[in-house]
């Protein structure tokens, strides 16, 4: 499985290039916003067949010019029409305004539109184009639009959606479905934006793959394209240890649950062995508890430093109920020239200190992954986090710069990033996985995978997929646990 076009992610700023090369390429560019009008039309009689009327919102730009295209030809096609143009039309420039003196159909003024029953809207207002937050009285056309429940279809994306960063610019719209063009962008797969996209199609207007593909920078969407060229089928002949050895640290004895649920989700994701290291306290509680897990005492850095000299423990989850503090610090230091995932407590212990901690992750050559929520990433790169005018693509990406470690930037927008760069945003986790210990099982899948030898970033990618796949099995309702038991075979 290759990578394909329908996994790049541009970003507006890419997309405006690439439009550009398409017109120096010789490609009619007036032909390209045909095309996007045409695909908006039919995606509305397709979608919208009990629509009493289209009401065609068209704003000052190539957005509004597809917007009117798409009213000339659900006019054509007998559809009742009405268009509503945001600012004066004469004011329209190049295709946009070809395109509404091609449209037949008079425009009144977008401020007077007041949405009917059986109303259907094609925004049409800004797309990625957008450059600062929408203004008070398209404000006031959203709300009333939104209040009525008057279905939306978006063209390229909701209006007030910042195709960039998928934030909200003032207000937005709240579409039932998007028809984006040649490529998804940021805007379409973080939150709220992708909440606010409905369902989003990819229509092909005709620019020619390769120079898509010549703007696109190294962002994509998260499917098993992404790391099939690491998953291998089980060699007849493996035994336990080439399946690698994962080490997962337990806390003290008032909270193992946690490193026991990474150490189940680690054996389920395919580990070949997984010991659980306890402190001396808490071996009884952890000892009632497994069955093909393993069990070691390990109470400092000392019997740390002792365990690690078995060189087939390929790979460690250090955080989950770890408890914050010196030992974690200690313990994550020690183990970072191994693959290790950092989560929860093993990050938090770094508020100071961090600058140690990511030396040492540089220098020591080990595939290390940090898994922060957004508390945890706000605790650890608090200058990162506070910058507003990053998406969360270029937060997580800066923290991997940083760090030099794969960060996980988890939500329900995850976003995957590797120190040089390459990102993935994930999509296919449902909401019920925001449940006490679904980030343990997360932690304990992408040791599995440190464990068999993948490298960070497709153990993470990976990781998170499957981890979205569990989540969809296990169903509503389900718990940590039964996420475990529902991690599906990786290929
Ligand atoms: N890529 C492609 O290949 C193709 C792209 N196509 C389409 O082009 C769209 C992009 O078009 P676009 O660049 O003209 O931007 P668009 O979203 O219409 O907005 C720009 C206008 O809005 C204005 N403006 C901005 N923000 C504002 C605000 N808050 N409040 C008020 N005004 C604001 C801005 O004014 P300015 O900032 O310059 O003052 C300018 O006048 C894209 O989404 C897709 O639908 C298709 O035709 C097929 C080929
Ligand atoms: N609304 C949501 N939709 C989809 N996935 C979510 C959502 N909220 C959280 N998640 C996922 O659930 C997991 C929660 O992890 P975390 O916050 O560390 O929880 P815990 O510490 O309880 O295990 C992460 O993988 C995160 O990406
Ligand atoms: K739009």
């Amino acid at each position: 499985m290759g990578e394909t076009i329908q996994d790049i992610l541009v970003t507006p700023a890419e997309m405006t290039a690439i439009d550009r090369d398409a017109a120096r390429s010789g490609i009619d560019s007036f032909a390209l916003m045909r095309s996007a009008g045409m695909a908006v039309s039919a995606a509305a009689l397709r979608l919208f067949p009990a629509a009493l009327r289209f009401v065609a919102l068209c704003g000052p730009g190539n957005n509004g010019g597809d917007g009117y295209v798409a009213a000339g030809a659900l006019a054509d096609s007998g559809a009742n029409v009405t268009v509503f143009a945001l600012g004066d039309p004469k004011a329209l420039k190049g295709d946009a305004a070809r395109a509404h003196r091609a449209c037949s159909l008079a425009a009144s003024p977008a401020e007077t539109y007041e949405p009917q029953p059986g109303d259907v809207v094609i925004d049409a207002l800004f797309g990625a184009g957008l450059a600062r937050d929408l203004p008070e009285q398209v404000k006031e056309i959203v709300e009333r639009v939104t209040g009525n429940g008057t279905p939306v279809l978006a063209v390229d994306l909701p209006s007030g959606i910042d195709g960039h960063t998928g934030g909200v610019r003032g207000s937005s719209f709240i579409a039932a479905h998007t028809v984006t063009f040649m490529a998804l962008k940021p805007g379409h797969l973080l939150m709220p934006g992708r909440a606010r996209s409905g369902t989003v199609e990819i229509f092909d207007i005709g620019i020619p793959a390769r120079l898509v593909a010549a703007r696109a920078g190294n962002l994509r969407l998260n499917t098993p394209r992404s790391w099939a060229h690491y998953v291998s089928a089980l060699d007849p002949a493996t035994h336990k240890y080439k399946r690698g050895h994962l080490g997962v640290l337990s806390g003290g004895e008032l909270s193992t649950g946690a490193a026991r649920l990474s150490a189940a989700a680690g054996l389920r994701a395919g580990a070949g062995l997984v010991t659980l290291a306890s402190p001396s306290k808490a071996l009884a509680v952890n000892a009632s508890h497994l069955t093909a897990v393993m069990l070691k005492e390990i109470k400092d850095a000392g019997d740390l430093s002792g365990w690690l000299q078995d060189k087939r423990l390929n790979a460690f989850v250090l955080g989950p109920g770890f408890g914050i503090g010196k030992k974690a610090r200690d313990f994550a230091l020690m183990l970072c020239d191994r693959a290790l995932v950092l989560d929860a407590d093993g990050m938090s212990s770094f508020r100071e200190g961090r600058a140690e901690l990511f030396e040492k992750i540089a220098s020591s050559g080990g595939e290390v992954v940090m898994t922060p929520h957004e508390g945890e990433f706000a605790r650890l790169f608090p200058e990162i986090a506070a910058d507003a005018a990053l998406s969360k693509i270029e937060k997580a990406q800066a923290a991997a710069r940083l760090s030099h470690a794969v960060i996980v930037y988890k939500g329900p927008d995850t976003v995957v990033a590797a120190p040089r760069g390459r990102c993935v945003v994930n999509t296919n986790a449902p909401p019920w996985l925001a449940t006490a210990g679904s980030g343990d099982v997360l932690a304990g899948i992408i040791g599995a995978h440190l464990a068999q030898g993948f490298p960070a970033f497709e153990a993470a990618a990976a990781a998170v997929w499957r981890h979205g796949e569990a989540g969809t099995e296990a169903g509503r309702g389900m718990t940590a646990e039964t996420l475990v038991e529902n991690i599906p075979p990786l290929a």
